[in-house]
């Protein structure tokens, strides 16, 4: 897979999702996830303080990593963000989320509306995700917070206001793809549950041709983020330029090219939540 425009990756992950109750596999197998309501209700209050976070300082030029040997403009990484005690908070808040219930047909917008603040099945990536857009609904208090204290890392400059939560079970991934570009370009994920190589390639265009430099089709650089509320941001040139994505395997070996650790680690997958933090244009 090349490249393609998130929007369009998850409208096509989406096309034959259902709504289904599922056994959530974080804490105790016995949790059943919420019944699909119609109305997710917030509380509609704008300014958080942030969460306390491992990060010493702010994000800056000491946690830019970038592959040996060549430069990409511009990913920042820190294993140590999130506290154990937040990672869990969040964990504990991902149980209350209701999952859709989509029975009849909807066009995009309304689409967009029904699905946002809740679960959904992605039927052909299996993995679930939920979205959050502040243009749409206040965003719940866990997600304010974790976006104010981005800005406040020097994540971003605005605090972001569309935040994704992938749920992947072992052994799943993410096919590689752009953000596309209606976000400013900048992302930053925070990773919570097992580890993975995040890979970036080089972007193709439209006629399938290498947008840069020739031969570079292969992963240019891997991140191994770490579960433990780590967090990546990827700006600029690494998401105009390159495609992200993470590998469908039950275990991956870091290699020549991963920025933050040594050649030859072995992951084995577990369960894994991501949550993807990004500004609206
Ligand atoms: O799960 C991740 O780390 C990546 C998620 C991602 O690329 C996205 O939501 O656009
Ligand atoms: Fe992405």
């Amino acid at each position: 897979m090349n490249e393609i425009d998130f929007k369009k990756l998850l409208r096509q992950e989406r096309q034959n999702a259902r709504s289904r109750n599922q056994k959530h596999h974080f804490g105790s197998s016995e949790a059943v996830m919420h019944p699909a309501t119609d109305e997710v209700n917030y509380e509609t209050v704008v300014s958080y303080e942030p969460y306390e976070t491992l990060l010493a300082n702010q994000l800056s030029e000491s946690h830019r990593i970038h592959p040996p040997h060549s430069q990409i403009d511009l990913v920042y990484y820190t294993k140590n963000f999130l506290k154990d005690e937040t990672c869990n908070e969040i964990l504990d808040w991902l149980q209350t989320i209701p999952v859709v219930s989509n029975q009849r047909k909807l066009n995009e917008q309304e689409e967009s509306k029904e699905c946002n603040g809740k679960w959904t099945v992605l039927k052909h990536a299996r993995r679930k995700v939920a979205l959050f857009d502040a243009s749409i609904a206040p965003l719940p208090p866990i997600l304010s917070k974790l976006a104010v204290t981005l800005k406040h890392t020097n994540a971003f400059k605005e605090t972001p206001d569309h935040i994704l939560i992938n749920e992947y079970q072992k052994g799943m991934g993410i096919m590689s793809h752009t953000d596309g570009p209606a976000y400013n370009s900048r992302t930053a994920t925070i990773s919570i549950g097992g580890d993975v190589l995040f890979k970036l390639t080089k972007r193709r265009d439209q006629y399938n041709q290498l947008l840069l430099e020739e031969g570079c089709d292969k992963c240019v650089m891997e991140v191994l983020l770490h579960g433990c509320g780590s967090l990546i941001v990827f700006a600029n040139d690494a998401y105009l330029n390159h495609c992200h994505g993470i590998d469908e395997t039950f275990e991956e070996t870091t290699g020549k090219v991963t920025a933050n650790e040594k050649e030859g680690i072995l992951i084995k997958r577990t369960d894994r939540i991501s949550l993807t933090f990004r500004c609206k244009k």
